[in-house]
């Protein structure tokens, strides 16, 4: 692709939560094998957006700027309100992303596959999402690609009717669903594994350090 007419990628890392199924610390900044949780992200993400958020709540930003010390910059976008949901976050980090198109992806996704994100930035082009869905289970909304303008705008809307639920502002939206044929064909399941528990984080070490 020419230089000029390459659109600007953001990539939104979303760790606004609780964590409450880790117990009483921020999984985001939990150590995976010798790296915070979303250190990984970050730094799998970096090769392939133009610039990284952040979305978090206030206090979250100096240990989560401690745990990406040395890595890529990165820009924070801070929940006004707090605790509105994971919508809420990305609409608070899609009004920061510069790009015209974001990758939103869960600070507990350690092992999302850049190939894989750049393939959707590529699908949703032209449209405002691309979403990976797996036969059986619901929309991947926390690893898919959105026109970041368009996005926000129906996630305000979503908010402002009382909808909560991270699927409701897709359907306002242009969105293309990539299925499982088409995710199988590029990645393995391991991009979407969520980290939401200790085990869950003991599990991904072992493997790591296998
Ligand atoms: N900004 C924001 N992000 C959220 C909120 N709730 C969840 N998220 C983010 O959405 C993603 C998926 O959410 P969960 O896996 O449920 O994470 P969580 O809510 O921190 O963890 P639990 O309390 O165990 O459900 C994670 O990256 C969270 O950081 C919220 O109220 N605001
Ligand atoms: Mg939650």
């Amino acid at each position: 692709m020419h230089p000029e007419t390459r659109t600007e990628r953001t990539g939104l890392v979303l760790a606004g939560g609780h964590s409450t199924r880790f117990g009483d610390q921020d999984k985001a900044v939990a150590d995976l094998a010798g790296t915070p949780m979303i250190r990984r992200v970050v730094d799998r993400l970096e090769p392939i957006v133009d610039e990284i958020v952040v979305n978090c709540r206030d206090e979250q930003v100096s240990p989560i700027d401690a745990a990406l010390e040395g890595g890529p910059d990165v820009s924070f976008a801070i929940d006004p309100v707090p605790d509105r949901g994971p919508m809420a976050g990305i609409m608070t980090g899609l009004r920061e992303a510069t790009g015209e198109y974001a990758v939103v992806v869960a600070c507990d996704m350690p092992f999302v596959d850049p190939d894989f994100v750049d393939y959707l930035f590529d699908r949703a082009a032209g449209h405002d999402a691309a979403v990976p869905r797996l036969d059986d289970q619901w929309f991947q909304t926390t690893q898919a690609v959105y026109r970041a303008a368009p996005m926000a705008a129906a996630c305000e809307r979503a908010l402002e009717r009382d909808e909560r639920k991270i699927i409701e502002p897709l359907f306002d939206l242009d969105y293309i669903v990539v299925d499982e044929d088409e995710i199988r064909e590029r990645a393995t399941l391991e991009t979407f594994e969520n980290v939401n528990t200790h085990d869950e984080l003991e599990a991904a070490a072992r493997r790591l350090e296998d």
